[in-house]
């Protein structure tokens, strides 16, 4: 009796160690979680044997370094002097940026050694269009001009899209999208059209995105010091002075993008951000499903996708925090601890420039 079940112990044990063997063979290339053991994009790594291995297209890891070029000469950082004015670090730990917090020079050749090539999708659709010439122009003067960038610009409009010469390394890509009957609509599928596309070919062609309203214009240099891992930038209506139970977050608990009134740690636009392309794919990708989400159940955040992006920002801190210099408006006074306006938002007729009025 007992030799039988010894018998029978050991064919189980061989017929589990196959099908082990062959589930091995089969996903080892696919399951996540072996890239997620091999292939981090910032924890610190020590076998790179295995890295070549097992990730050799995985170019993330390099932007985790901040490596800089011997002979480099740039101002002695002090431990002592900085900005007084405001706090530059979030109580995360990540860096708050202002003009005063990072040499420019240091900053633009660390990331620079880097060579990133840095996607931003930006919406045109009816007569939004007609912004395209100045955003872009003011680009090609202030936005990362080291850098290889890609606009991706989604339009249902393409001949009305200005030939604007960019510098060397520098592209411009047109995406046809629907027309709407809603400006909510469009501001809504910003989410939907970057997971799409992200999943396409963004993946392949860009290792940083931005996702930009395309009303704005640049001013001054918008550089390297605005990558990270994700960058969010604060609205300048909520900056300073307002208690988080008074930012328009979506309050509602049947919405998706809910947060409670005693939660919360800023208030940040949807008209600027970024990040390391798959971290903004697993962004885009929750904001969409969660808008969708709410549309079966026939609810809309109150800032549509803003609503979105600033409930997940809240449980998925950002790895930097950019102040209201990366984006200003025309409507407001600058305020004395802005300064320098990198982008702002110009003034526009709601009601003329959209489709349903701005209702
Ligand atoms: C400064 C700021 O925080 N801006 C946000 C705010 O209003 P805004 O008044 O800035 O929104 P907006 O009218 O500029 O719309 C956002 C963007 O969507 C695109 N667009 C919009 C409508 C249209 O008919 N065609 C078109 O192409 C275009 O790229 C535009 O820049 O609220 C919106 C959502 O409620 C977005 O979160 C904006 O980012
Ligand atoms: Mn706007």
């Amino acid at each position: 009796m007992g030799y039988i079940s010894r018998n029978h112990i050991l064919i189980i044990l061989i017929i589990l160690l196959a099908l082990l063997g062959v589930m091995y063979i089969s996903l080892k290339d696919n399951i996540s979680y072996f890239r997620y053991v091999f292939c981090p994009t910032d924890a610190p790594l020590t076998n790179d044997e295995l890295i070549k291995q097992h990730c050799p297209e995985d170019k993330s890891r390099r932007f985790g370094d901040l490596k800089m070029q011997p002979g480099l000469h740039y101002a002695q950082p002090s431990t002592q002097r900085g900005r007084t004015d405001v706090n530059s670090v979030t109580n995360w730990n990540a860096p708050l940026v202002w003009e005063g917090t990072f040499d420019r020079v240091l900053i633009d050749a660390i990331y620079k050694q880097q060579d990133p090539r840095v996607a931003v999708i930006v919406l045109a659709v009816g007569k939004y269009t007609r912004f395209l010439k100045k955003f872009l122009e003011s680009g090609e003067k202030f936005f990362l001009v080291n850098l290889k960038v890609t606009y991706y610009i989604f339009t249902d409009n393409e001949q009305d899209v200005p030939k604007i010469e960019l510098a060397e390394g520098r592209r411009i890509s047109i995406l046809p999208v629907p027309s709407a009957k809603r400006w909510q609509e469009v501001v809504l599928s910003r989410m939907k059209w970057a997971t799409v596309t992200i999943e396409q070919k963004l993946r392949d062609e860009a290792d940083y995105l931005f996702m930009m309203d395309v009303d704005s214009v640049f001013h001054n240099t918008f550089g390297s010091e605005s990558l990270s891992k994700l960058s969010a930038v604060l609205h300048r209506g909520y900056y300073k002075n307002v208690p988080r139970k008074q930012f328009p977050y979506e309050r509602r608990p049947e919405s998706k993008a809910y947060i409670p009134i005693d939660e919360g740690d800023y208030y940040y636009t949807a008209a600027v951000w970024g990040g390391y392309i798959e971290d903004m794919y697993k962004l885009v990708k929750h904001c969409y499903e969660q808008s969708e989400e709410d549309a079966k159940n026939g609810i809309e955040a109150a800032w549509q996708e803003e609503s979105h992006l600033n409930r997940y920002l809240l449980y998925n801190k950002p790895t930097k925090v950019l102040s209201p210099e990366y984006l200003w408006s025309d409507y407001d006074a600058v305020q004395p601890d802005i300064k320098v306006v990198r982008v702002s938002q110009i003034v526009k007729n709601y009601s003329e420039v959209r489709p349903n009025k701005g209702h």
